[in-house]
């Protein structure tokens, strides 16, 4: 029989009650597993017993609109919903693709092996000799994708009898679900078409920078651009070759790496840079547990850890922690810039039902690191905190600026927007098991103007090679988020009272940003996102006008120099080099 309205109350309750013990023991379980690869798990228990009484209701006749919301959130109980063999296969499936990922490594003919990071990532970074970039592209590949393609295949298969048994037509939508848009598809275009001639003169421009260095023999001037020597294993971010691709390289920007190095800051002050950032706004400090559990740095004891960087709530109120495998470099400052974000929300929604502890949507949690990063990597800021010594930007080193940002944010915008593309391709059954590879490498031509290094066969499972790819973490919350940051940026921006051009901006300091953010971000789930959205922005679409105003002056200047050197935008040679 169907339950009222205050017996949904007295539910809710019961769950909240027993969600916090729950759910902290399966976070203690999970970060036991990822710091130290072993598993126990029970939440799947609890979602499951009140994801199925929660059916019970009539929602749609109750009045109590946080009553509805958190019920409906209820109902999606994701992978629980398996029958109890086949879920165990499923964390079977999981935990061997994430561990794959996490323990690979590409081992030099005599001597030592090398892991992801640091290593491998480092020779993708600095690394100018291509056959050297191909050798860590490649043995990537052959240590993690090649392994993971059987595996894949049975992980689909299971991801879409539990989005089934969720009332979802395939995964893909049970991920979709989470932006509450039945139009989020054709936004998702709208906004990619609209970033286009941003992309595509970048493209063009770093295409000439590379032919310059490499030469005719591995850089088409109409093609694509092989996807090794873009300084990063995966190419989703350009900035790693800036020193190729400077507008006035005799106008060079101080290297903070050396600057940090040289004033011999250690992980910890990095953290404690980022965490003064946001108390500087008036944001929330991260109490003692934060210190005591994170892990910073890789273990010199030689365990095994899953390094990627990421953001831990442990539903308590108290446990928050971020695990990285720190190094000290500029990059990795921003980094836990990014995750620092991560960290501030779970503080600012601790006092929220458990149901409503999550961001807007997926594409805000993300957002809020990256909307600071935005100005903590602004000259001004570095300035102000003694990691540049310079004190003006001259227009032209102003461009050098704007070009580093772009090789960063505007090169991630088509890798961040088809690697969903894919997988919901994948779920919907539109692309087969048989031609995942050349499917991936169809939209990586497609999308990012990029070819293979070397030919590719259905024996290799590139798509694999990414961490989110092996770890079944969803994506287009980067995409959305890249765009979200700027409109985030303009809006705290405009209420710190700055003055000028979007790229001089630093909110460091600005309790009226700070205000702005806070009544954000203390919503968690509980309202739908345009509503939250309209009270930072006063907007209740995402727009890419903020993102298209930040970088306007380096738009100017690479259409000038492109036409100046009769550039072809696009590739309109897309075949890739080795196909002769
Ligand atoms: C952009 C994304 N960041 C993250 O996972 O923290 C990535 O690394 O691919
Ligand atoms: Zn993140």
């Amino acid at each position: 029989q169907l339950y009222n309205e205050t017996v949904a109350k007295a539910f809710l309750e019961f769950y909240e009650r027993t969600a916090q013990v729950v759910w902290n023991q399966f976070m203690a379980a999970a970060w036991n597993y990822v710091t130290n690869i072993t598993k126990k798990n029970q939440e799947e228990m609890h979602t499951l017993y009140f994801g199925t009484r929660a059916r019970m209701f009539k929602i749609a006749n109750f009045q109590d609109s946080d009553v509805k919301r958190m019920l409906s959130k209820l109902l999606n109980v994701d992978k629980a919903a398996l029958p109890k063999e086949e879920l165990r296969e499923y964390n079977e499936i999981l935990a061997y693709m994430e561990t794959t990922y996490s323990m690979a490594q590409v081992c030099l003919n005599e001597g030592p092996c090398l892991p992801l990071e640091p290593d491998l990532e480092e020779v993708m970074a600095t690394s100018r000799d291509q056959k050297e970039l191909l050798w860590a592209w490649q043995g990537w590949r052959d240590a993690v994708g090649r392994q993971l393609r059987m595996t894949f295949e049975r992980y689909v298969q299971l991801s879409n009898k539990a989005a089934n048994l969720n009332g979802y037509q395939d995964m893909g939508a049970l991920w979709r679900s989470k932006y509450e848009s039945d139009t989020l598809q054709e936004d998702l275009e709208q906004l990619f078409q609209e970033l286009q001639p941003l992309y595509l003169n970048l493209h063009a421009y770093v295409r000439r920078s590379l032919y310059r260095f490499y030469g005719p023999e591995l850089i088409d001037l109409r093609g694509p651009i092989p996807a090794h020597v873009l300084g990063n294993m995966w190419a989703q971010s350009w900035v790693n070759i800036l020193d190729l691709a400077l507008p006035f390289p005799e106008k060079p920007p101080e290297d903070i790496t050396k600057i940090m190095q040289g004033q011999h800051w250690k992980p910890e002050k990095m953290f404690q840079e980022a965490e003064k950032f946001f108390t500087s706004m008036g944001l929330l400090s991260t109490p003692p547990e934060f210190w005591k559990n994170s892990m910073m740095e890789r273990p010199t004891d030689g365990r095994e850890v899953e390094c990627h960087a990421s953001a831990w709530d442990f539903y308590n109120g108290k446990d928050f922690r971020i695990k990285k495998c720190t190094e000290v470099t500029i990059e990795d400052l921003l980094s836990i810039f990014h995750q620092m974000g991560h960290i501030q929300y779970f503080l600012q929604y601790k006092n929220l039902s458990v149901i409503f502890r999550a961001g807007a949507n997926p594409a805000f949690e993300e957002a809020v690191g990256s909307v600071v990063t935005l100005s903590a990597s602004s000259h001004k800021h570095l300035l102000n905190r003694g990691l540049l010594s310079q004190q003006h930007q001259d227009k032209e080193e102003e461009v050098n600026f704007l070009m580093s940002v772009a090789l960063e944010k505007i090169a991630f915008i088509p890798f961040a927007y088809l690697m969903d593309l894919f997988r919901w391709k994948v779920f919907d059954g539109t692309i087969e098991k048989d031609v995942y590879n050349q499917e991936w490498w169809n939209l990586r031509l497609k999308y990012q103007g990029l070819c293979p290094p070397i030919p590719r066969t259905e024996e290799d499972f590139d798509p694999g090679a990414k961490f989110h790819i092996s770890a079944s973490l969803p994506y287009i919350r980067y995409f959305l988020s890249l765009v979200l940051q700027f409109q985030f940026h303009e809006a705290l921006c405009k209420a710190s009272g700055h003055m000028g051009p979007l790229h001089r901006c630093d909110i460091y300091n600005s309790k009226e940003a700070g205000k702005l953010l806070e009544d954000v971000l203390k919503l968690g789930s509980s309202k739908p996102w345009p509503e939250v959205l309209e009270k930072m922005t006063g907007e209740t679409k995402v727009s890419t006008k903020a993102l298209m105003t930040y970088f306007k002056p380096l738009l100017n200047w690479l259409v000038t120099e492109n036409v100046r050197q009769g550039e072809i935008l696009g590739w309109p040679d897309f075949s890739c080099s080795f196909e002769g």
